[in-house]
């Protein structure tokens, strides 16, 4: 039996006078893998951002674990948040350190563990990305797909139970990008996590999640497992997975003014 792990009920959020997402309502599963697809700028970041609570709701509530991340204590909150494991569109690692402290920094800043337990752990969590045998190399010796490798380690490194990944296959290699897939899905199961993904890569995508939710005009306007997207005749979605330029998702950002307004507007 799954249980919500994080849900969105009615949740609208703007940007100074800028709508957003407006009512937006949608589960996450316990255990489950997810991906939010939708166009650019559409607010697959922004609601990565109101799921860490980064940022708040203009209305509707924001539930995790039943409860409104509003109500969540300095304390509950913080405990959420080092559950949770976020890799982002570069995984930036430090350049100044080494692989293993990179991947040991989490380990340091957040818990109590010896030395001697913390090598063990990043040598399991370097395993788990194949790249164990590393530790001694500075970022700047690795490939981009292997820093990103080291990144996942360093993002798995406390076991969270949340894991959010913005963008972790954007500028990689077809191969790399199989490789971060398999092991972002393997590493799921392992760990028994919830995980979100930010991407627009659909192919991978439904090789590896358990549920897509698409963003459109700051709406979720689909969502279901993969076998469902297959199925479907909504026609943004069939825009996002054959990746056609004209359809229901406009490329242009939404302005008032028509460009020869704008060409007419006298000049300074
Ligand atoms: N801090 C901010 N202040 C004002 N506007 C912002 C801010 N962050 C994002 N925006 C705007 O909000 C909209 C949604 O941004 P967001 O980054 O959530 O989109 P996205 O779907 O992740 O886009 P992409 O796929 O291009 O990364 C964009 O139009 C963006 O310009």
């Amino acid at each position: 039996m799954t249980k919500p792990f994080v849900e969105f009920d009615a949740v609208s959020f703007a940007y100074a006078e800028r709508p957003i997402l407006h009512r937006v309502s949608f589960c996450i599963e316990q255990g489950h893998f997810t991906a939010i697809m939708g166009g650019s700028g559409s607010g697959k970041t922004t609601l990565l951002r109101l799921m860490t609570g980064q940022l708040q709701p203009d209305s509707g509530r924001v539930l995790v674990g039943g409860k409104d991340l509003r109500e969540f204590s300095r304390q509950e909150l913080h405990e959420y948040r080092r559950q949770m494991g976020v890799l982002f569109q570069f995984g930036a690692l430090f350049t100044d350190l080494s692989v293993f402290d990179n991947v040991a920094f989490p380990l340091r800043e957040h818990t109590q563990l010896s030395e001697a337990m913390i090598q063990d752990l990043v040598a399991l969590k370097l395993n788990a990305v194949g790249l164990r045998g590393i530790e001694a190399l500075m970022p700047s010796e690795l490939s981009g797909g292997m820093a990103r490798r080291v990144a996942l380690a360093r993002t798995i490194a406390l076991d969270p139970q949340l894991m959010l990944f913005d963008e972790p296959f954007t500028g990689l290699d077809p191969i790399s990008l199989s490789v971060i897939a398999l092991l972002v899905s393997r590493i799921n199961k392992a760990l028994q996590a919830t995980s979100v993904m930010v991407t627009h890569d659909i192919h991978q995508s439904l090789q590896i999640v358990d549920q897509v939710i698409f963003l459109a005009g700051g709406e979720v306007i689909f969502s279901g497992t993969p076998e469902e997207i297959r199925q479907t005749d909504s026609p943004w979605v069939h825009q996002f997975v054959h990746g056609e330029p004209d359809g229901p998702v406009q490329f242009r950002y939404p302005t008032t003014q028509s460009l020869e307004q704008q060409l007419m507007t006298a000049k300074p």
